[in-house]
């Protein structure tokens, strides 16, 4: 087996550890991410070693096919209607464990996923962790009709709440332009620090044409930071217990 990079062993720690949660009759959800990939690896292995009867829903057509191929069966998240746990990766994470996803592009579905889980647990390295959310750029999901509308109210919002920005990128991937799952667009904002996370994700969420933003408020109950080492270090939330 070829050695993982000190990120990628970080990533694995914190993915064996959320793996450690799950207990057999689980409804899971499973997340997106090149962490996320870890945690699929990890649990696939237990199913294997242990026989775990689980029921999963993916976040994203990539983990639904990797889950397929390391032989766990997905079920459509509907069928299942609720989940007990779901498992994700972060773009950053900050004290409240407040969260930047859609780094991936798959944020829409991650969070009705997570809205729709009794617990979200994030696995992450230590580099995601920030004091303030806002370094990583902030994915914004959007319909492709009326796009550039959109960018025009982001940017009045943006403006209103004295929030400076550099240019508001459509997404490429492979020099093409970025679809989600659902066939929309991500405009990527750049706006360096997010002094008011709740009153940006409401501003986001009054617009037409905004689907879902990448702003995860108060939905992540437990934060595995995995090291290097193979150490891992739980964050919780102050009101909430681990
Ligand atoms: O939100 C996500 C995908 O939409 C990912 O969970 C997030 O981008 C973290 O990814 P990675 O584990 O590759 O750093």
């Amino acid at each position: 087996m070829t050695e993982l990079s000190p990120t990628d062993a970080a990533k694995d720690a914190a993915a064996r550890a959320a793996v450690a949660l799950v207990q057999d009759g689980m409804r899971l959800g499973l997340g997106t991410g090149s962490t996320a990939v870890f945690m699929v690896h990890r649990l696939a292995a237990r199913i294997r070693a242990e026989g775990l009867r689980l029921r999963c829903a993916a976040t994203s057509r990539a983990t639904c096919e990797l889950a397929g191929r390391l032989g766990i069966a997905i079920e459509e998240l509907d069928e299942i209607g609720w989940l007990d746990l779901t498992l994700d990766g972060a773009d950053e994470i900050d004290p409240d464990l407040n969260l930047i996803k859609g780094g991936g592009g798959a944020h829409l579905r991650e969070k009705i996923t997570a809205a729709a889980s009794d617990r979200m647990v994030v696995v992450a390295d230590p580099a995601k962790v920030v004091e303030v959310l806002g370094a990583f750029h902030l994915p914004v999901e959007v319909t492709p009709f009326g796009v550039e509308t959109t960018r025009i109210h982001i940017q009045r919002l943006l403006d209103a709440m004295g929030m400076t920005q550099r240019p508001m990128l459509l997404r490429q991937r492979d020099g093409a332009i970025f679809r989600t799952d659902e066939g929309n667009l991500i405009l990527d904002l750049s706006l360096d620090r997010i002094a008011d996370p709740a009153a940006l994700g409401r501003g986001l969420n009054a617009i037409p044409g905004v689907v879902e933003h990448g702003l995860f408020l108060g939905m992540c109950h437990l934060a595995l930071i995995g090291s290097p080492d193979g150490s891992v270090i739980e964050l919780t939330r102050p009101e909430v217990s681990a």
